[in-house]
């Protein structure tokens, strides 16, 4: 078996620090219905039977899951596979498979309160199955697919902990896991082995794979953390980072009581939905309506903060009047009159050849850019009104943090704290604590 692998080409380098790693051209295309709406969609012959010999790979009605950040996949680049809403994690190794199956089975009939807890940070377990993929039968952990509903997932696997070896490690697996990711762990207590992210700048989907992320040092890991939020030279989405803060305080606020287990190598994912954050930037709403109401300093747990989020102004306008008709919906009236977009073409004003090259140049470069951009804009709203209807109901949440891998999951021997994974907590918290205090 290898490891995940993106393809390592650097295709532009918003900044210095950060390698962009462009995704499959497909799955760029596929999910990113506003590209998509302006660009034709070529699937080569060589594609075509590219995917007819990986679906021979894989049994019918499961794909191949396209959004894993880290972790195990085989010779043939396959690890997670999807089917309906679920993941399907192959077994790689029986120890770990059996510690993380062992897990979950253990939170669906624990009658201990903390440990009872963990099922709201964690994906649904949905016990395991039995597959042959590439001709090997393997099983398979099955779990709810946290990023089901988004439309363009962005997805951040951390792995928590300055020690990712458990203590059946053997010192060659000491060795090699403490190679890895030294600045981070060391600095941050946290690593970040993979992320991808819809870039709101140019609507590309951007991976960033393991070796990027052994790259990072503290400040470029926050930078990192950055980029991942859209956040690169402009405002802050508040909401964004209050919604990832609402989940982190909790888990660190559970990882402060608990001294039962000790998480080794265990990831917090966290995934949004840049759909939903072009729609609250593009209605102007950089900064989010949610209200943090804080007694004290903002290193309380989250037990004092309060959101807001029954507020009226965080509701996002999708300007549909409610009524359809057979050319499409019915929108309301501009939303600022300013921001209307005018379909008629400029008079030229004077026959002079010179202010005719003018106004023509002006029509090619200015006008017509204009134009197309204004075209595109209504094409993308269209296609964001006709995804509202046909998903029944939006989602209040379209950021959040969920713990994830279990595989190395120990009793703790003395019932101390895990230091190692709550520090890795704290920092991440800090940094969106401080992200949030520079998005006021
Ligand atoms: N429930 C889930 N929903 C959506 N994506 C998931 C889920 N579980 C895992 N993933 C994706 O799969 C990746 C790998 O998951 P996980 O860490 O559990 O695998 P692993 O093989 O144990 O990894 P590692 O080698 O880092 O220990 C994650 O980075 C994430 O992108
Ligand atoms: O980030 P990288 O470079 O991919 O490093 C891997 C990562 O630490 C995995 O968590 C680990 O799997 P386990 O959790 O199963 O130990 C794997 O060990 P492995 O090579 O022994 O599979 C490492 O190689």
């Amino acid at each position: 078996m290898g490891k995940s692998e993106v393809q390592s080409i650097p295709i532009h380098r918003p900044e210095p620090n950060l390698i962009c790693v462009p995704a499959p051209c497909k799955s760029v295309l596929h999910t990113n219905q506003f590209a998509n709406s302006l660009e034709k969609l070529e699937i080569t012959e060589e594609d075509g039977r590219e995917e007819i010999e990986e679906a021979a790979k894989i049994p019918e009605g499961y794909e191949k899951y396209n959004n894993q950040m880290a972790g195990h996949v085989n010779d043939n680049n396959i690890g997670m596979l999807k089917q309906e809403g679920m993941v399907l994690k192959p077994i790689l190794k029986r120890e770990c498979g059996e510690r993380e199956t062992g897990f979950y089975k253990n939170l669906s009939f624990t009658l201990d309160k903390t440990i009872s807890e963990l099922k709201n940070f964690v994906p649904k377990y949905f016990g395991t199955k039995q597959l042959t993929v590439d001709g090997k039968t393997r099983e398979f952990i099955v779990l709810e697919d946290l990023i089901k509903d988004f439309k363009e997932p962005c997805i951040m696997d951390i792995k928590i902990g300055k020690r990712t070896w458990d203590p059946n490690a053997t010192l060659e697996k000491i060795r090699s896991e403490e190679r890895k990711y030294q600045d981070c762990k060391r600095d941050l207590g946290f690593c970040i082995p993979g992320f991808q992210v819809y870039k709101l700048s140019n609507n590309q989907l951007v991976k960033y794979d393991k070796e990027f992320g052994k790259s990072l040092n503290k400040e470029r890991a926050e930078d990192a953390i950055k980029t991942f939020l859209n956040a690169e030279g402009t405002r802050m989405c508040r909401s964004l980072i209050v919604q990832f803060l609402a989940a982190l305080w909790q888990i660190q606020y559970w990882a402060r009581n608990q001294r039962q287990l000790r998480l080794y190598s265990s990831s917090i994912l966290l995934v949004y939905d840049a759909r939903r954050l072009r729609e609250k930037m593009k209605f102007g709403k950089l900064t989010s309506c949610f209200k943090l109401t804080r007694k004290g300093s903002l290193y309380r747990p989250m037990s004092l903060a309060v959101l807001n989020k029954n507020n009226e102004c965080d509701r996002i306008p999708t300007g549909f009047s409610g009524q359809l008709t057979k050319e499409g919906p019915i929108l309301k009236s501009p939303r600022s009159p300013s921001k209307s977009v005018n379909l008629e073409m400029p008079t030229i004003a004077s026959n002079n050849t010179w202010s005719k090259s003018i106004s023509s140049l002006k029509r090619t470069h200015s006008f017509q850019n204009n134009y197309d951009k204004d075209v595109q804009c209504r094409k993308q709203d269209y296609t964001y009104l006709l995804d509202e209807l046909n998903t029944e109901q939006k989602t209040e949440c379209w950021a959040f943090a969920k713990m994830i891998d279990f595989a190395h999951v120990f009793p703790a021997e003395n019932c101390d704290i895990d230091r190692n994974y709550l520090d890795g907590i704290e920092n991440l918290v800090r940094i969106f604590e401080e992200l949030l205090i520079e998005s006021d």
